[in-house]
């Protein structure tokens, strides 16, 4: 295997600052970084120098094309290339790529989902570059394009994204967390960041095997399979030694992601047969976001390579682990401060206090809202299952800290936070003193150390959406609290004041235990806690009126963008639950059916051979087709009635009642289809079975 050199390697294809420094006039260099760093708007003559750098430094690196790049609100990323060609008039050609070609480009906008914003004749949107996530090289058999990531607006200005919200909403909180930071006596800040790192989770099955599914290549997820004889309980592959197929697949994501500049850091089996997952080094939201989509897309390009196709969806196997996207938070100022670090003596780390209260206050008054930014059709079947947090928002802090926002609650004095040495029992061992806080990982909110990992996200989701949510609450009761600080004559009492009341009127949100159990599901009813079990139930969050003024008062998404996306979420759901009943009505009519039916005149042909002999006892036989008859007219009944309704509900009018019929109608005659079919895969010879079962695709790799 070839020797590489990670450092050079890393980067390689990105137009980042390294390579703006040597490309570009210093002059330019400088302005471009005042934008960048300030927030300020661009100068289109800076635009068109960087235009000329970034295209000398695409066509050298071999690049032909280039394409604005943006995240529609499909979830999926979006590109149109362009050649550099440009004819002269004696007839030649050269390369050209213009400042204006770099700022902005033009897509119809009504060919993506834009929940009405746009209709068909309302067809302009713009892209308009995004400055502060690099331009980079994609680089494949097909080419290689420089890629320039944008937001993506309606001809008035609507977002039509999921980036532009995201950038309004680290601006807000950005805003915000100065005002607490100035408030509090901090002088010397002047940005802070939202930072990001989100873990993905994936599944690999074998190429051929997957192509045999329509289930999976339309809808992602198996919608029929019998549990193999051995699932996970063994609890053996979790960190079990990687495949050599395997390691050489993560190798190549490796060296295609960090040539993207993308930190890939950790790699390792997970919970589920044939999981596994990639978790990359933290960075600002923005390019964690935009490097996130890049992760999905090459893990699948490179799954395709290896003879493997890579499974994104939250739950693609029924029994065992689903897939989520762990979305670690935080805010990090420009002076080198984590702002959920608590430091040495979190009891006087005032900012610390501040920020950590302001999220327990901002996560329980939302809670709708940020379990809708984890909310689809997919998700449903993963939460609440299978090591995957349950529907219901709550917050782990861990014990310590707990008590000791309690403490100062109480106005009580508390000894600072020791850490433990752990006794092992071996003397040769060193001696390690234990974390402030353990880790649990059955709450879908954890606070971990120095950051809150949102656990409920899901694996095949835009990272944006939930940490547009998460900054626009946070920001809202920042500002309260910066209210309450700016000319406090105490800080300190009015830092405790604060942390008192967000406990009294939100410590409800805190739950340090067990969330898996049933248990917590009856003390979070008692505690008055949302549990929205299905995304139908939780979208109407979206245009509540408290998030109405949430997001209009701090200017993330105005009424109009607000009603687009709940209309959107609402196709999105119904249509996915559309289309997996179509897949199963085919599968089960065009596939299992008939193969039922073939095996059934196997065992007939069987019975009357043997009957005509006459010397055979034929019980078995018998009764094995009198099993396998009263199963296939069981399935031909379920699959009538999942038509029927399947019909009926296709026809409702387009909103919120169809989803809602889809959920209650349609996904309980698929999943009754689904038993009888999971039955008769059980007793029907496994040459006949016309799909890879379970067996084969999770263990066969
Ligand atoms: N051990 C783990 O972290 C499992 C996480 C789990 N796969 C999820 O859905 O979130």
């Amino acid at each position: 295997m070839e020797n590489i050199k990670l450092s050079e390697l890393f980067s390689k294809n990105v137009f980042d600052d390294k390579v703006m420094r040597e490309r570009l006039p210093k002059s330019t260099y400088k302005q471009l970084h005042k934008t960048i760093d300030e927030g300020l708007e661009l100068d289109p003559s800076v635009a068109e120098v960087v235009a000329n750098a970034m295209k000398d430094w695409a066509i050298e690196h071999g690049a032909t094309h280039f394409t604005h790049w943006f995240q529609p609100m499909n979830g999926r990323t979006a590109e149109k290339h362009d050649s550099f060609l440009s004819p002269t008039s004696d007839g030649r050609v050269i390369m050209e790529f213009s400042g204006k070609e770099l700022i902005k480009g033009e897509a119809d906008g009504s060919s993506f989902p834009s929940g009405g914003l746009r209709q068909t004749f309302e067809a302009r949107g713009y892209t308009v570059w995004d400055c502060t996530s690099p331009a980079f090289l994609k680089e494949d058999i097909s080419g290689v394009a420089l890629c320039i990531p944008t937001v993506f607006y309606s001809h008035t200005g609507e977002a039509l994204d999921k980036k532009a919200p995201l950038l309004r909403s680290m601006e807000v909180i950005e805003e915000a967390a100065l005002r607490v930071l100035r408030a509090l006596g901090d002088t010397e800040s002047k940005k802070v960041i939202t930072t990001i790192g989100a873990e993905q989770e994936y599944f690999l099955v074998d190429k051929r095997q997957y192509q045999q599914r329509k289930d999976l290549i339309f809808t992602g997820r198996t919608l029929f399979g019998a549990m193999p004889p051995k699932g996970q309980e063994m609890e053996d592959h979790y960190y079990g030694s990687i495949k050599e197929k395997i390691g050489k697949f993560m190798r190549e994501i490796d060296i295609e992601l960090w040539k993207l500049g993308v930190p890939s850091k950790t790699k390792h089996n997970e919970v589920a047969p044939a999981q596994h997952e990639l978790a990359p080094i933290f960075a600002t939201a923005n390019v964690a976001s935009d490097q996130n989509q890049l992760v999905m897309e090459v893990l699948q390009k490179v799954a395709n390579r290896h003879d493997l196709a890579c499974l994104l969806h939250e739950k693609p196997f029924r029994g065992v682990n689903g897939s989520g996207k762990h979305d670690n938070w935080s805010l990090v100022t420009d002076t080198g401060i984590n702002l959920f670090s608590p430091g040495k003596q979190p009891k006087e780390n005032l900012s610390f206090l501040i920020f950590l209260a302001a999220t327990i206050e901002a996560v329980d008054k939302h809670a709708d809202l940020l379990r809708l930014s984890a909310a689809t059709a997919g998700n449903d079947h993963r939460l609440g299952g299978n090591e995957a947090p349950p529907a219901i928002i709550s917050i782990f802090l861990g014990d310590q800290l707990t008590e000791l926002l309690y403490h100062i609650a109480r106005g009580e004095e508390m000894d600072d936070l020791t850490k433990e040495v752990m006794e092992m029992g071996v003397a040769t061992l060193p001696k390690l003193k234990k974390e402030v806080t353990d880790r649990n990982r059955t709450s879908p909110f954890a606070f971990t150390g120095n950051k809150f990992e949102f656990r409920m996200f899901p694996s095949s989701g835009c990272i944006s959406e939930a940490n547009v949510i998460m900054n626009t609450m946070v920001a809202e009761t920042l500002h309260e609290f910066a209210d309450k600080l700016e000319g406090a004559e105490d800080l300190q009492k009015a830092v405790n004041r604060i942390v008192r009341h967000a406990l009294k009127n939100h410590g409800r949100i805190i739950f340090n235990g067990n969330g898996y159990s049933e248990e917590w599901v009856e003390e979070a009813a008692r505690r008055g806690l949302p549990n929205y079990t299905s995304t139908v139930d939780v979208i109407p969050a979206l245009i509540s009126q408290k998030s109405i003024d949430l997001f209009s008062k701090l200017k993330v998404f105005s009424e109009v963008e607000l009603h687009s996306r709940y209309e959107i979420l609402i196709e999105e759901y119904y249509k996915t639950i559309n289309i997996e009943a179509r897949t199963m009505l085919s599968m089960a009519k065009t596939q299992i059916m008939p193969a039922v039916i073939n095996y059934m005149t196997q065992v007939a042909q069987n019975v009357s051979i043997m009957t005509s002999l006459e010397k055979f006892n034929i019980d078995a036989q018998s009764e094995m087709l009198t099993e396998l008859n009263t199963l296939l007219n069981s399935l031909k009944r379920a699959i009538d009635e999942l038509e029927i309704v399947h019909k009926e509900t296709i026809q409702i009018e387009e909103g919120l009642e169809k989803a809602q019929a889809f959920r209650n109608n349609v996904l309980p005659k698929m999943e009754a289809l689904r038993e009888v079919a999971d039955k008769l895969e059980t007793i029907v010879d496994e040459k006949i079975w016309p799909i890879p079962t379970y067996s084969e695709l999770l263990f066969r790799v």
